[in-house]
């Protein structure tokens, strides 16, 4: 598990640095120079001619810093001093008094530059230090390199970009490659930041460890060596101990979301898969995964006691289950919906229809209208201890009864809010989906826009499912699924490609990722 840190952090730990290991400032700005050159000269080449666009803070001292040693290096390189003179951080000014000593091209107004007859360019305008909107000459310089044919690097963020939220404030450079100083940035991973970063490459420019760990940080990624996390297989065990999966999926003639969440359960490693669904799946479902267990109820006559006591029965023996996929909004689901609430005892996954039937529910009370903060207590309070939600962000608007691009706006906050103060485990399905759980957040890296087709949601209830069945933690099964999931997208994509990829190509390539 890797932390990311936002803006405040990533000061606090160059302060740590500064100030209490007493590694000079300007030390640190070289070695970051370093790092951008090391990562330019693996791409271009001396016939490239160089111009390193400068702000006036830190960023642009690092700027000036890469311009000498390119130059220094043999290549040809010039400079555009966006930033005030004036306003210069001491350290720039240092910067450009080196510049100035060796005589370098230093440009001051734009108007002047013939862009095109440069074939690099290197952003060094803004980096965490960006605290507002991007205006005035500074967006022009954006929009100027926004329309560059040639390479661009950017030094340690894209100038425009927040640190904190990947947000672009006003205007922001689209890099081909992003050179981080340390630690990756949450504005890196988050989009759209993510894709104004280009490939990132995350460099050690000499923070010592405590400067690190003197910041403490709740948001994390996962990278393959999480996949140690996985519950362990004993080779003294039986299927007993792998734990039963419970899916309440599908309505009457559509079965596909039932088969495919059952389906991942089971090849994520659940000892048993018990699918409950309408009669009218059986035939289907009993051919397509004759590994799973049926239990089927008539849809009309769920009011007798009998056809209850059959899902109460499926719900009670489950370690691990799911409600919601391809179940609809009709009486009869929110009937099994309710049963299915009122009876768990062991973790539960509220997945797609669900969650869309407790938000028109809710819609229902004046009290609960325009009030995330209700609608999730209300939620919590109706569900058992370990409850992971895993909605898309529409779905999220929904359930939250808030405004889709506000969300989009401030994920991790809207993430904070819904589990701070409940049990809940929140899987917000996106590019980058984030899972939350109390103050702890994690962003996902995995998977690819290959993944954007019909049921592969359904495939990753199943995945986390899968792992819950065989004991983990909610909060843990809901990162670990995450992450799984998409490597397994990324496995089916490279088969398949991103166009040809379906829901089934993501279970199917399971197998490779838990190897
Ligand atoms: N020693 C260290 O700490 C190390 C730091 N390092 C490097 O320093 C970077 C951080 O440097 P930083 O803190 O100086 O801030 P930076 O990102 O250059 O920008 C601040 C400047 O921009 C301005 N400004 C802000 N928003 C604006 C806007 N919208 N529109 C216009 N102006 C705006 C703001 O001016 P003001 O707010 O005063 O008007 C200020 O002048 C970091 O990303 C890394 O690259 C590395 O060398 C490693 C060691
Ligand atoms: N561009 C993308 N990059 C990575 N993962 C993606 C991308 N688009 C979709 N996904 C993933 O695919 C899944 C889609 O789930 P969902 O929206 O519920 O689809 P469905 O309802 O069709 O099953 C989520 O896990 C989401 O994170
Ligand atoms: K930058």
């Amino acid at each position: 598990m890797k932390k990311l840190v936002n803006s405040t952090q990533m000061k606090e730990i160059d302060a740590f640095a500064i100030d209490k290991v007493g590694i000079p400032s300007l030390v640190l700005m070289e070695n970051a120079a370093n790092q951008v050159v090391n990562a330019m000269e693996e791409r271009i080449s001396k016939e490239d001619i160089i111009l390193v666009v400068c702000g006036s803070g830190n960023n642009g001292g690092d700027g000036l810093a890469v311009a000498r040693i390119l130059l220094n290096h043999g290549f040809q390189v010039d400079v555009y001093l966006v930033g005030e003179r004036d306003k210069m951080t001491e350290e720039t000014k240092k910067q450009l008094e080196i510049a100035e000593n060796l005589d370098m091209v230093i440009w001051d107004d734009a108007n002047e530059i013939n862009f095109k007859s440069y074939t690099v360019l290197v952003d060094a305008i803004f980096g965490i230090g960006l605290d507002r909107e991007v205006t005035g000459k500074h967006e022009k310089i954006i929009a100027i390199m926004n329309a560059f044919h040639g390479y661009v690097f950017a030094v340690d963020i894209p100038s425009g970009i927040s640190a904190d939220s990947g947000q672009v404030l006003g205007t922001a450079v689209r890099a081909d490659v992003t050179i981080t100083f340390g630690i990756e940035k949450i504005g890196q991973l988050l989009y759209p930041g993510s894709l104004h970063t280009g490939k990132l490459i995350v460099s050690d420019i000499g923070f010592p460890p405590v400067a690190v760990e003197s910041v403490s940080s709740n948001v994390s990624m996962y990278d393959e060596t999480d996949l140690f996390s996985l519950p362990r297989r004993s080779a003294y065990s039986n299927k007993g101990n792998y734990g039963r999966a419970v899916i309440v999926a599908g309505s009457a003639n559509m079965s596909g979301a039932a088969y495919l969440s059952a389906k991942a359960a089971y090849r994520t490693g659940a000892g048993l898969v018990q699918i409950v669904t309408p009669e009218e799946n059986r035939a289907i479902l009993q051919t397509q995964l004759p590994e799973a267990i049926l239990t089927t109820y008539y849809t009309d006559s769920l009011a007798e006691e009998a056809e209850q006591e059959k899902i109460i029965q499926a719900v009670s023996g489950a370690d691990a289950i799911v409600i919601g996929p391809g179940i609809g909004t009709s009486d009869a689901a929110r009937k099994v919906l309710d049963l299915v609430l009122y009876n768990a005892k062991s973790p539960l996954i509220l997945d797609a229809d669900a969650l869309t039937i407790v938000s028109e529910l809710y819609n229902k009370f004046p009290l609960l209208r325009n009030n995330p903060c209700a609608r999730i207590s209300e939620l919590a309070h109706s569900v058992p201890k370990d409850t992971i939600l895993t909605p898309h962000l529409k779905e999220l608007a929904r359930l939250l009864d808030k405004n889709l691009d506000e969300i989009k706006g401030n994920l991790l906050g809207t993430a904070a809010l819904c589990t701070a103060d409940s049990n809940l485990t929140l899987v917000m399905k996106d590019a980058r989906t984030v899972v939350s759980h109390h103050e702890e957040q994690y962003i996902n890296a995995s998977g690819n826009n290959g993944m954007a087709t019909g049921g592969s949601g359904d495939v990753l209830t199943g995945v986390i499912a899968g792992l819950l069945a065989q004991g983990m933690v909610a909060s843990e099964a809901a990162k670990l699924g995450v992450y799984i999931h998409g490597l397994a997208g990324d496995v089916a994509a490279k088969e398949k490609s991103e166009y040809s990829l379906m829901a089934s190509d993501i279970i199917e390539a399971l197998t490779a990722v838990l190897k």
